[in-house]
C-alpha cells in the first residue's frame, strides 16, 4: 500500500520539471484526461499527471477499498465508525428503493418527510398557510455550519427561480446578523425556520430566542409562525415548536450533508417544489454515476484522485475554487465546511496518527472578482495553487449574452496562463518594443515573468440549473467521501470543533464577571479584561 504512495512520488519527483503544456504533444491528451457525466464535463488535462500517474492512482483508489466502501455507504452500513452511524444522504435524494438500517427500510419515512416538507413549503408559497397578518413575505432561516452554508448557497445559486417569499439566512451569533436581517420585516408576515440537528446548537438557540422575543412585540403565538428542522424533535417541542411544525430527520444524515431533506426547506419555500425535486433528480444522477461508472470514468474519483495528486503528492497545501458562476459565491465557503470538516483530521480510522497529510485548505472567490484580487499570488507567487475552475456554457440573461462571453473568455484565460506563462525571453521582447534597455529593460522584465506550469482543472457545465446543482453539490460530496476513503480516516465525524466550544462556554462567565477565570492563560485574561473596560458587555 504504502508503495503506490512512494510509487507516485518518485514519478512526481521525475516529471516535476516536465511541462504541462508539452504533454499536449500526445493528440489524445484530452481525451484521455477529460471525463463526462450527465452533461458535466471535468477536463483536468492541464496538470501534470501524466499516464503513469493517472493509472497509479486509479490503483490506490482500488487498493484502499474505494468501491467497496461506496457499496457499504450506498446500502447503510454503519460507516461513521466513531459515532456508530449510517451514512444516507444518498437516501434523502432517492427516488425510491430499499435502504436498510438496523434491518428497517428508512425510505418510507424519508418519502413522507419529503412529501410533508414539499406540502408545507407550497402552502406557504400559495398562501394557504398564513401568519398572522396574512400571507408570508418573507422567510428566516436560522442555523449555522450544515444548517446554513448548503441551503443558503444553493437558495442563491438558484436566484432564476425564485417564485416564493423572500428567504433570508441568520446564522451568526453575533447580533448583527439577526438584528440587520430583522430590519424592514413585518413580524405577522415573516416565518422563522430553526434548523438545527441536534437543537443545542448555541448561536442557533440563541438567535431564535432573539427572534421570538422580536415577534412577541406583536405577534400573538409566535409559535404559530416557527418551524423547527430537526433529528432533536423533543427538544423543538420543549423550545415550543409543535409536532405539525416540526420536520425531522435521523442521525444518519451528517449536518454538512443535510439540505437534501427538511434542513431545504428555505430553498423549497423560494423554488418550489418542481424545482427542488429537480435539484433532488441531479443528486440522484451523480449518485448513480458514482456508483456506475469505471473508477477511470468516475467524475467524482477524479476529483478526488486530481485533488490528491496535487495535495498528498505533490505537496500542494491549498485549493482554490473559483467559480465563474456569480451565483455559486458561496460555493467556496460551503465547501469549505463540506471538505476541511470532513477530512482536515490527523488520525486514521483505528486511531493511529495519520501517515500523510489531510486535505488541503480549501478557498475561493468567483471570477472574475478574484482576479482583481488575489491572483496576482496564484499567477507569480512563490507556492502553487491548484485551482479549480467551474464555469457554464449558457447564463439565465440571454439579453446579456455578451457579458456571459467574456466571463467564460476570463475563465478560460485564466488557466491558459497558469498553464503557459510568459518566458523571461517573452519579457525582454516586450520590454524592448517599449524602448526599454540594458539593466532598466532587465529589470523590468524580470517582474514580468509567469512561471507558468501551474495546475488547474475546469468543470463545464450547461446552465446553473437546479439539476445541475444538484449534480454539481453531490460530485463534491463523493469527492470528500473519495479522499477520506484513501486518506482512512472518518470523514463524517466532526471532534475537532468542540473544543473551541467547551471553551466558549467556560469564558462566558468569565466576561460577564461572573468567574474569575482561574487556571487561564495571561493572554485570554489581558484580551478578557480590555473587553471589560470597554464596558460592552
Ligand atoms: O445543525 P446543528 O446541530 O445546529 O449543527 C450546526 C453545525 O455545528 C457543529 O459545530 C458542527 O461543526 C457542524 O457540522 C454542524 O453543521
Amino acid at each position: 500500500m504504502g508503495e503506490i504512495w512512494s510509487e507516485l512520488r518518485a514519478h512526481n519527483a521525475a516529471k516535476v520539471q516536465s511541462k504541462i503544456l508539452e504533454l499536449f504533444n500526445k493528440s489524445d491528451r484530452v481525451a484521455k484526461f477529460s471525463a463526462r457525466a450527465d452533461g458535466l464535463y471535468f477536463d483536468f488535462s492541464k496538470t501534470q499527471l501524466d499516464d503513469g500517474a493517472l493509472s497509479l492512482l486509479l490503483e490506490l483508489a482500488r487498493v484502499k477499498g474505494v468501491e467497496a466502501r461506496r457499496a457499504a455507504m450506498f446500502s447503510g452500513e454503519k460507516i461513521n465508525e466513531t459515532e456508530g452511524r449510517a451514512v444516507l444522504h444518498t437516501a434523502l435524494r432517492a427516488a425510491s428503493g430499499l435502504i436498510l438500517v438496523d434491518g428497517e427500510d428508512v425510505m418510507p419515512v424519508v418519502l413522507a418527510t419529503r412529501a410533508r416538507c414539499l406540502d408545507f413549503a407550497q402552502a406557504v408559497r400559495d398562501g394557504s398557510i398564513v401568519g398572522q397578518g396574512g400571507s408570508y413575505t418573507d422567510v428566516i432561516n436560522i442555523g449555522i455550519g450544515g444548517s446554513d452554508l448548503g441551503p443558503k448557497m444553493a437558495t442563491l445559486a438558484l436566484a432564476p427561480y425564485h417564485d416564493g417569499p423572500r428567504v433570508h439566512y441568520v446564522s451568526n451569533v453575533d447580533g448583527a446578523d439577526i438584528n440587520d436581517a430583522l430590519q424592514g420585516l413585518d413580524p405577522e408576515r415573516t416565518l422563522v425556520i430553526v434548523a438545527s440537528k441536534t437543537f443545542t446548537t448555541i448561536e442557533t438557540m440563541t438567535n431564535a430566542r432573539t427572534a421570538r422575543d422580536w415577534m412577541a412585540r406583536t405577534v400573538t403565538d409566535p409559535s404559530k409562525q416557527f418551524v423547527a428542522l430537526s433529528s432533536a424533535t423533543d427538544k423543538a417541542g420543549e423550545f415550543g415548536i409543535p409536532p405539525g411544525r416540526t420536520f425531522g430527520f435521523e442521525d444518519w444524515v451528517g449536518g454538512r450533508y443535510s439540505l437534501w431533506g427538511p434542513i431545504g426547506l428555505g430553498l423549497m419555500i423560494a423554488v418550489g417544489a418542481q424545482a427542488f425535486q429537480h435539484f433532488l433528480d441531479g443528486a440522484a444522477a451523480m449518485d448513480r454515476h458514482f456508483q456506475d461508472a469505471d473508477l477511470a470514468d468516475n467524475l467524482p474519483v477524479l476529483l478526488a484522485l486530481v485533488g490528491m495528486w496535487h495535495n498528498q503528492v505533490q505537496g500542494h497545501a491549498t485549493r482554490a475554487v473559483l467559480p465563474y458562476d456569480n451565483r455559486l459565491s458561496r460555493l467556496p465557503a460551503y465547501l469549505q465546511q463540506l471538505e476541511m470538516e470532513s477530512n482536515g483530521k490527523s488520525v486514521a480510522m483505528d486511531g493511529s496518527a495519520l501517515a500523510m497529510n489531510s486535505g488541503p485548505v480549501v478557498w475561493g472567490e468567483p471570477g472574475t472578482n478574484g482576479q482583481h484580487a488575489f491572483y496576482q499570488l496564484i499567477h507569480q507567487g512563490t507556492r502553487v495553487v491548484p485551482c479549480e475552475f467551474l464555469v457554464a456554457a449558457k447564463g439565465h440573461e440571454p439579453e446579456l449574452a455578451h457579458h456571459h462571453r467574456l466571463l467564460v473568455a476570463n475563465c478560460l484565460a485564466q488557466s491558459e496562463a497558469l498553464m503557459r506563462g510568459r518566458s523571461l525571453d517573452e519579457a525582454r521582447e516586450m520590454m524592448a518594443a517599449k524602448g526599454l534597455e540594458g539593466a532598466e529593460l532587465a529589470r523590468q522584465a524580470a517582474h514580468r515573468v509567469f512561471s507558468g506550469n501551474r495546475p488547474s482543472t475546469t468543470l463545464l457545465y450547461d446552465q446553473l440549473t437546479p439539476f445541475t446543482l444538484g449534480q454539481i453539490i453531490a460530485l463534491y460530496e463523493h469527492r470528500v467521501f473519495v479522499e477520506g476513503v484513501i486518506l482512512g480516516i472518518n470523514s463524517f465525524d466532526q471532534w475537532g470543533v468542540e473544543l473551541g466550544k467547551e471553551l466558549a462556554v467556560a469564558l462566558e462567565p468569565v466576561l460577564s464577571g461572573a468567574d474569575e477565570g482561574a487556571g487561564k492563560d495571561g493572554s485570554t485574561l489581558a484580551l478578557v479584561a480590555a473587553v471589560r473596560a470597554a464596558g460592552g458587555i
